[in-house]
């Protein structure tokens, strides 16, 4: 929406069936946004001059540029059958929580050749409303870099090279433009800094995220009750990133061109316990979370991709079950919730009565 509102580009959603495209266009193809954060809530809409679906993409179109913008857990789904449209070229950009997607793709999707990669961490907090009618709930930012194309160890870009494709990238060229920019608060990054971000973030949805669907609530109720279980949380997974993320946490900057990059100085237990409270909790503190979202609707979460990753890195590592016993216990609490949401749904009352 704020693409197609603040740049000069027309925007292509691509649904996920005829049906879903029909929804959509039986709403003229609009979508709105109220910014609950503004003062008087204003609402905007925006109207997409164009839409379609696997079933009726055009065959002869091709796709230089793709945004998913799915749960992580449906991306696979959602890019298949448009892989055949895609080439070397395409700029493919994934504005997602968690980690693990690209390493999924990469494995089962990308096998003839990868295509230009970049990555999203979006910190605004949304939720549904009706519709295509969205609630903007919480003004963050959104920073964006290219993935490293080759060895993803070497970790390291340099400003040259956002600033290359600033001038030469279309997808960067558009994410560039001054309106976009400031709707969106978006800051254009090398790896290394948005890899800082993106684990900053990631912390944030290792607890607001579960917490909020464990115990039902939103984002704001949990502001001066969660702290022990966050520290918990966040202690476990910065041990394991420590390792799994080992070259970034090594990173020292040759020069100041990197002022902020203090890895240990925004990566350390009581500074992220205060990030979290402040970006789940405040910021975002009227937000129903993604996942809360999820599990309220009876659908799949995204917790194999948050929580679950920190229990999938430590197999990868050989690290023994003690080291990820919370957040293993906070992926098995979600999917309990889940499993109790969809069977209220599917009994009712029946199961308290038997
Ligand atoms: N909501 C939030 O506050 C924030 C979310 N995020 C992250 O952003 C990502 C998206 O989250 P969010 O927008 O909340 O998720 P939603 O579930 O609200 O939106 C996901 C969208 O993807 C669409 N989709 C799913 N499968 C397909 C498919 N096969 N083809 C085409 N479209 C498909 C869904 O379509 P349909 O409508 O048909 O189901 C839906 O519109 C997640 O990684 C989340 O963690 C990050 C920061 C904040
Ligand atoms: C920032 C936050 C926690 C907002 O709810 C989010 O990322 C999400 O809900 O997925």
């Amino acid at each position: 929406s704020h693409l197609q509102r603040n740049t000069q580009i027309s925007i292509v959603p691509l649904l996920r069936s005829e049906k879903r495209l029909q929804d959509f266009e039986e709403l003229q193809r609009k979508a709105s946004i109220k910014s609950l954060f503004k003062e008087g809530q204003p609402s905007y809409e925006s109207v997409f001059s164009d839409a379609t679906c696997p079933e009726l993409f055009p065959r002869d179109w091709k796709i230089d540029n793709l945004i998913i913008t799915t749960k992580t857990y449906q991306t696979k789904d959602a890019l298949a059958p448009f892989m055949k449209f895609l080439h070397p070229q395409t700029n493919v950009m994934l504005v997602q929580n968690g980690l693990g997607v690209f390493e999924v793709l990469n494995d089962e999707i990308f096998l003839d050749y990868k295509p230009n990669l970049f990555q999203g961490v979006i910190s605004h907090g949304i939720f549904h409303e009706s519709g295509f009618s969205f609630n903007h709930a919480g003004f963050g930012d959104l920073k964006v870099s290219r993935l490293p194309s080759k060895d993803p160890q070497s970790i390291v870009q340099t400003k040259e090279l956002v600033e290359t494709d600033q001038k030469n990238n279309e997808l960067v060229k558009v994410l560039s433009q001054p309106d976009f920019i400031q709707g969106l608060n978006v800051k254009h990054l090398t790896y290394q800094e948005m890899l800082l971000g993106q684990l900053e973030k990631f912390l944030v949805n290792a607890c607001i995220n579960p917490i909020t669907s464990i115990v039902d609530c939103i984002n704001g109720e949990l502001r001066d009750v969660a702290g022990p279980i966050f520290s918990s949380i966040i202690s476990e997974a910065l041990d394991v990133l420590k390792i799994a993320y080992k070259p970034l946490f090594d990173y020292k900057p040759e020069n100041d061109n990197f002022p902020n990059l203090d890895v240990a100085g925004v990566l350390n237990r009581d500074r992220m316990l205060d990030f979290v409270l402040k970006i789940g909790c405040i910021v975002n503190g009227t937000n129903s979370s993604s996942m809360r979202q999820d599990v309220v609707n009876l659908r799949e979460t995204e917790v194999d991709y948050i929580n679950g990753y920190i229990v999938k890195l430590c197999g990868k590592l050989g690290l023994g079950p003690d080291y990820c016993k919370t957040n293993q216990t906070i992926e098995t609490l979600v999917k309990l919730r889940l499993g109790l949401n969809r069977g209220r749904a599917k009994y009712g009352d029946q199961r308290k009565k038997e």
